[in-house]
């Protein structure tokens, strides 16, 4: 096995494991006094500042952020579970509280991607970008700060079929959680780029029509689940973010198009690195405020376009998000984009490196994506590549500046020692008329979806490779002899379902 992929194991793990509130740290405290200068100059009644300090310690449970494509429909499996599906966040409609007795994160729900776990507080970003309502389907969106991706998995749910989105980390190591949870949505409308944002602007100024900058913060929101110390209050700390988010939103300024719209967030309370930040944009950017009429509730008092969510008000960690735009129209530079318009260059075709496709790959890509055209010639422009022993395939429409910024895109298969199998991202992957046409699917009941997902292999007549699907949603591979399907789900994404569930 590469060293890659074992690289990826390790930090999709990691991912699963924070989307869970995190048990074993403590919460941090602070004193009112110290709540009040992280805030200053908001001022706040002497009474509230003590129920702030003490909401900023009390963990908040996780929210489900329910799949766009699946909301209309979206039931909690098994029924018995008692969700109404009810919209429990007042500002983003798509999301609905945890049940009490059914633990989200070990169900065949959360398997199948029908929603994400993630504080209510991160969803005031995805509001303020109107990721709910469909104003982003078929947008260029560009989330420069993605991992773990919580956000953009939002955003790439919300552009829907026509759009396509950068999910930009200049971490390296924070990249694979960010590719595994971007796959959970069975959309291949996304790269993945990793720049830093200076760097990823020379590359591609003037593209976005969307940019989401969900800044390093000094991370106030987070002392509650005990993942920041008390020094996320220090004046040093706050001034040091606010230089860095500073040079990100530059960045952010010359990758956006004109009339393109930056949305602007944060984990954290101090005004130094939230409404100071929309007045700097203002001030030297030249950006022009663009309230979100239905966060009105929410309207910080300092500035007109940013919102505040609170712990003590909100009954989550706390945020900021807000909304500024580029002056300028936004249809005019818009057919500057060119597209990728032949779906066979995405399933053929080489490869940066410029060797051919190797032909154990190529088998397995025939034999699970479906028969290529045997005069399929336009191999040197393709975007299907082999990295690492990986091969990553884009969708139809993929923008051709992807060739530049692209470090990672949606995985189809990838070598173990001698043989090539495909990947779990591409199981999940929502099928079209060309994708995934070659493998054959296997129907399995919640017993049998709980055997798979722990590890277990399934009886089946079948023989080859097959996705194995629960009430038509994938879960993942198994290669079967005609006897049995072997299991072939990775361990990061293996888990023991909840008997209680159902
Ligand atoms: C608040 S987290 C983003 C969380 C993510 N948006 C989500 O919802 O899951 C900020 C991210 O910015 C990244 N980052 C750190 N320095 C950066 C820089 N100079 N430019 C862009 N991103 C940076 C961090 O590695 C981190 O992954």
């Amino acid at each position: 096995m590469s060293r890659s992929r074992k690289g990826s194991k390790k930090a999709s793990r990691k991912s699963q494991a924070s989307s869970k509130p995190s048990a074993n740290r403590k919460p941090v405290a602070l004193t009112a006094e110290q709540v009040s200068s992280a805030i200053d100059p908001i001022e706040l009644p002497d009474a509230e500042l003590e129920h702030l300090a003490a909401a900023m310690s009390q963990r908040h449970a996780n929210v489900m952020r329910v799949r766009r494509d699946r909301a209309p429909t979206f039931r909690l499996q098994p029924s018995s579970s008692g969700s109404d599906s009810r919209t429990d966040v007042p500002w983003y409609p798509l999301a609905v509280s945890i049940p009490d007795g059914f633990h989200a994160s070990r169900s065949i729900d959360f398997a199948a991607g029908e929603f994400y776990l993630q504080d209510a507080g991160s969803l005031l970003a995805l509001a303020a970008a109107e990721a709910h309502t469909g104003s982003l389907a078929g947008q260029l969106v560009c989330d420069l700060c993605a991992a773990p991706g919580g956000k953009a998995t939002g955003l790439l749910e919300a552009i829907g079929d026509d759009g396509f989105l950068l999910a930009n980390e200049p971490i390296r190591s924070r990249i694979a959680p960010l590719a595994y949870n971007l796959s959970r949505t069975g959309s291949d409308r996304y790269a993945i780029s990793c720049e830093d944002p200076d760097a990823l602007a020379e590359k591609l100024p003037g593209v976005f029509d969307t940019i989401l900058i969900d800044a390093p913060c000094s991370g106030q929101a987070l002392l509650s689940r005990g993942r920041q110390s008390k020094g996320a209050v220090n004046e040093s700390m706050v001034a040091t973010n606010a230089a860095r988010q500073q040079r990100i939103l530059a960045a952010a300024h010359l990758l956006l198009r004109p009339g393109g719209t930056i949305v602007y967030s944060t984990c954290t309370f101090a005004v130094a690195e939230n409404e100071d930040q929309v007045d700097w944009m203002t001030r030297e950017l030249g950006m022009q405020p663009s309230p979100v009429a239905a966060l009105c509730d929410y309207q910080s008092s300092l500035t007109e376009c940013g919102y505040r969510v609170w712990p003590h008000r909100d009954g989550c960690a706390g945020a900021f998000a807000a909304r500024v735009k580029k002056p300028g129209d936004v249809d005019a530079s818009e057919d500057s984009v060119e597209f990728v318009e032949d779906p066979w260059l995405l399933r053929r075709g080489v490869l940066q490196s410029e060797q051919p496709l190797d032909p154990a790959c190529d088998e397995v890509l025939q034999s699970v994506l479906g028969a290529f055209p045997e005069n399929s010639t336009d191999k040197d422009s393709g975007l299907l590549r082999q990295r690492d022993w990986i091969a990553e395939a884009f969708c139809k429409g993929a923008p051709e500046w992807v060739k530049q910024a692209w470090t990672i895109g949606p995985e189809v298969a990838y070598r173990t020692g001698q043989t090539w199998k495909p990947s779990h991202a591409c199981a999940l992957r929502h099928v079209d008329d060309e994708f995934a046409k070659g493998a054959g699917r296997i129907d399995l009941d919640d017993a049998q979806a709980a055997t798979y997902l722990s590890g277990g292999t399934i009886p089946t007549d079948r023989r080859g490779w097959q996705i194995v699907q629960h009430l038509g949603r994938p879960l993942g591979w198994v290669k079967a002899d005609g006897r049995i399907g072997k299991n072939h789900l990775p361990t990061h994404a293996r888990m023991q379902v909840s008997p209680t569930n159902g």
